[in-house]
C-alpha cells in the first residue's frame, strides 16, 4: 500500500470535495489517517472504513477526541454504503478501484453526490476520456461529471509507487434520475451495442422516431457514428428527450 505524505495534496483533495458541517463523508481505506484527521477538522460527519485492524486501532486512539468520526473495521468492497446523500474523500487502493467505482457510480439509486479520490493515473485517464470506451464507463461518465483535477506525483506517497496517481473529482449531474436515467441506460446500451451505426438511427431504435432537433440541441451530428458521441452529449440528450416528452417510442 502507498500512503499519502503530501499535506498539500491532502488539503487540495478535501477542499475540492468541500465537505462541511451537515455533510456525511465516507473515507474508503483510511490507513493511518492522513486524510481522516484533516477531514474530521471540516466538521463533517466522517465514516472512516479500514480493513486492517492495526490501523483502525491507531485511528481510534488518534481521533478519540473527535466526536464526528466513526472508524469502521470493514471491507470497502462489501460494507453497506449510506442511503442518504453522502460524499467520499479517499486515496483508494489501486487494486480495488474498479470495484469501488462500480459500487459508488453504478446503482441507479446511489446516494453519492460528490467524491474526491486519489486513483492510479492511467485509471483516471480512462475514466475521464470524453468518449468512454465501454457502456459501463459511459454510464458513469454521463451521470457523473468525472474530472481529472491534477497529476499526483509518485513522490507524494510512501513508499512511492512505480506510477503517478491522479486527483479525480466526481460530481453528480442533475436531472438524470428517474425516467431520464432509464432512457440514458437504453441509449447507451443501444449505442455501445452498435457503435459503427449513425447515431440518429441508433437513437431512433430506442425512441421510435428520428429525433433530429434534440440531437442538434445537444450538439450531436446525426450522421456521426454512435460510438463517437461523448458522455456529456449522451447525458444532455437523455435530459433533453425526457424534458421535451419525446422519450416514448410512440411520441413524435
Ligand atoms: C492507498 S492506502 C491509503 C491510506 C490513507 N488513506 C492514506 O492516504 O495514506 C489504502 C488503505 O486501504 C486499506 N485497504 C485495502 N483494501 C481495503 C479494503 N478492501 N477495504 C478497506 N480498506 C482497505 C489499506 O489497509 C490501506 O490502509
Amino acid at each position: 500500500m502507498h500512503f499519502l505524505v503530501s499535506r498539500p495534496v491532502v488539503r487540495q483533495l478535501i477542499r475540492s470535495c468541500a465537505p462541511g458541517p451537515g455533510d456525511l463523508v465516507v473515507e474508503l481505506g483510511a490507513g493511518a489517517g492522513a486524510i481522516t484527521v484533516p477531514l474530521a477538522a471540516t466538521g463533517a460527519r466522517v465514516i472512516a472504513v479500514e480493513r486492517d485492524p492495526a490501523f483502525t486501532g491507531r485511528l481510534r486512539t488518534r481521533l478519540a477526541d473527535a466526536g464526528n468520526v466513526r472508524v469502521v473495521d470493514g471491507d470497502a468492497r462489501t460494507i453497506a454504503l449510506p442511503r442518504k446523500p453522502f460524499l467520499v474523500v479517499a486515496s483508494i487502493p489501486y487494486s480495488i478501484s474498479t470495484v469501488l467505482l462500480r459500487r459508488l457510480l453504478d446503482p441507479r439509486a446511489t446516494a453519492l453526490r460528490r467524491a474526491a479520490l486519489v486513483v492510479e493515473w492511467g485509471f483516471a485517464r480512462r475514466l475521464t476520456a470524453a468518449v468512454p470506451r465501454s457502456a459501463e464507463l459511459a454510464w458513469w461518465a454521463a451521470r457523473f461529471d468525472l474530472r481529472l483535477v491534477r497529476r499526483v506525483a509518485a513522490r507524494c506517497f510512501q513508499p512511492a509507487p512505480t506510477v503517478d496517481s491522479a486527483h479525480l473529482l466526481i460530481e453528480r449531474r442533475p436531472g438524470l434520475g428517474g425516467q431520464a436515467g432509464q432512457l440514458l441506460r437504453a441509449l447507451l446500451d443501444a449505442a455501445y451495442g452498435d457503435p459503427h451505426r449513425p447515431v440518429l438511427r441508433v437513437v431512433a431504435r430506442v425512441t421510435g422516431y428520428r429525433p433530429r432537433r434534440p440531437l442538434a440541441r445537444c450538439g450531436i451530428d446525426p450522421v456521426a457514428l454512435a460510438g463517437t458521441v461523448t458522455a456529456r452529449q449522451w447525458a444532455a440528450l437523455a435530459v433533453e428527450l425526457t424534458r421535451s416528452g419525446n422519450s416514448q417510442p410512440d411520441a413524435g
